[in-house]
């Protein structure tokens, strides 16, 4: 080889080593695309849904691997609908602030970093847990990615009823990372997060009603209104409580399970008859705020109980 060809060949490897030394510090601008609040209770229900599989411990390098393939998988997932939202987000006052319409990341960028992360996660998912919980995950992210955030969200009100499904499929995922099976007891805990979802999405809608009509998105509270909205609630807040009470009903969980859901079931039902009886945006908004508390204590709860059953 040449003098000059082997100057020009360390001058491109110096070339692309300096544009990845330049990436590392803008990684922390990628982090928020994931939605990582969201993603953090995504893993913890997928997580308590490992442990409850077992009687036993879940071995180390299975409770890391299967952690991190979630948490890369849901990641990406939130990444691409940043990047299907961009535009919508830029003219909301409460995803104004996200990476892409501020300009810290470009589309390009998202495409890559979500395309990477989403293939690393499912990777991690195939080869160190079990091709099932891969397949399951990647069917997650579909419906989440593409199938919501593409189709539903953007055509029908019911959107959130239906999408719904993708964030209730964590525990399932847990559960199939340990035991490579879906069981009954993970159902039980997908239907808990399905009915919780309404609720949770449509506290939240009827406070930021007046962003969603801007943007043309026909959410609930935009389609029909206040008291229809504040009904449906109701509903699926009395389908969560009975839900909810069925580990202990089905023989999955004991009496600290029962006390610990009681409680936060009461708290709940007592947020929507206020909210249903008194409306205001300031209730809406500790409504909203509750829900990821109950969702956060109750699988709380289900843990505690499996390791201190009573
Ligand atoms: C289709 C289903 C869902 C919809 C439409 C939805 C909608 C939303 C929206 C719009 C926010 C943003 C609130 C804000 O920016 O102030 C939010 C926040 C949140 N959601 Fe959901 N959600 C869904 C499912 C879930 C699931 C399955 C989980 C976890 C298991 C979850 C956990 C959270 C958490 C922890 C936050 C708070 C984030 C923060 O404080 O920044 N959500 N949700
Ligand atoms: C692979 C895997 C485990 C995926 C999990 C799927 C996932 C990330 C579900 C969370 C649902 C969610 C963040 C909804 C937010 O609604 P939105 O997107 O309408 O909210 P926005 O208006 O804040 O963008």
């Amino acid at each position: 080889m040449t003098t000059q060809k082997l100057k020009s060949e360390l001058h491109m490897h110096l070339n692309v080593m300096g544009q990845i030394k330049a990436l590392v510090p803008r990684l922390k601008n990628f982090f928020p695309l994931c939605k990582p609040r969201v993603t953090s209770l995504i893993v913890f229900t997928a997580l308590i849904g490992m442990f409850l599989a077992t009687p036993s411990m879940v071995p180390l390098l299975l409770l890391i691997a299967t952690t991190l393939g979630i948490a890369f998988a849901s990641g990406a997932a939130a990444a691409f609908n940043c990047l299907i939202e961009h535009k919508i987000d830029a003219n909301m006052a409460r995803t104004r602030a996200r990476p892409l319409p501020t300009g810290q990341v470009s589309s390009n960028e998202t495409m890559i970093f979500a395309t990477l992360l989403g293939s690393a996660g499912l990777a991690i998912l195939y080869f160190y847990v079990n091709p099932l919980t891969m397949w399951l995950t990647l069917a997650t992210f579909v419906g989440y990615a593409v199938i919501y955030t593409i189709f539903l969200k953007p055509a029908t009100p019911m959107n959130i009823v239906i999408g719904g499904a993708s964030g209730a499929m964590p525990p399932i995922l847990g559960w199939a990372a340990v035991t490579n099976t879906v069981s009954p007891e993970s159902l039980i805990m997908f239907l808990i997060i399905f009915a919780w979802t309404p609720p949770h999405f449509w506290a939240l809608a009827l406070y930021r009603r007046e962003e969603y009509a801007k943007v043309g998105m026909p959410m609930l509270p935009v389609t029909h209104g206040e008291n229809f909205t504040l009904l449906h609630i109701l509903l699926y807040t009395v389908i969560l409580v009975a839900v909810s009470l069925m580990p202990y009903g089905l023989g999955m969980s004991g009496v600290i399970y029962l006390c610990s859901v009681l409680l936060l079931d009461a708290i709940f039902m007592a947020y929507v008859i206020k909210l249903y009886l008194h409306y205001s945006d300031a209730l809406a908004k500790r409504t909203f705020r509750y829900s990821i508390i109950y969702l956060t204590l109750l699988f709380a709860g289900l843990l505690i109980d499996h390791y201190l059953p009573l």
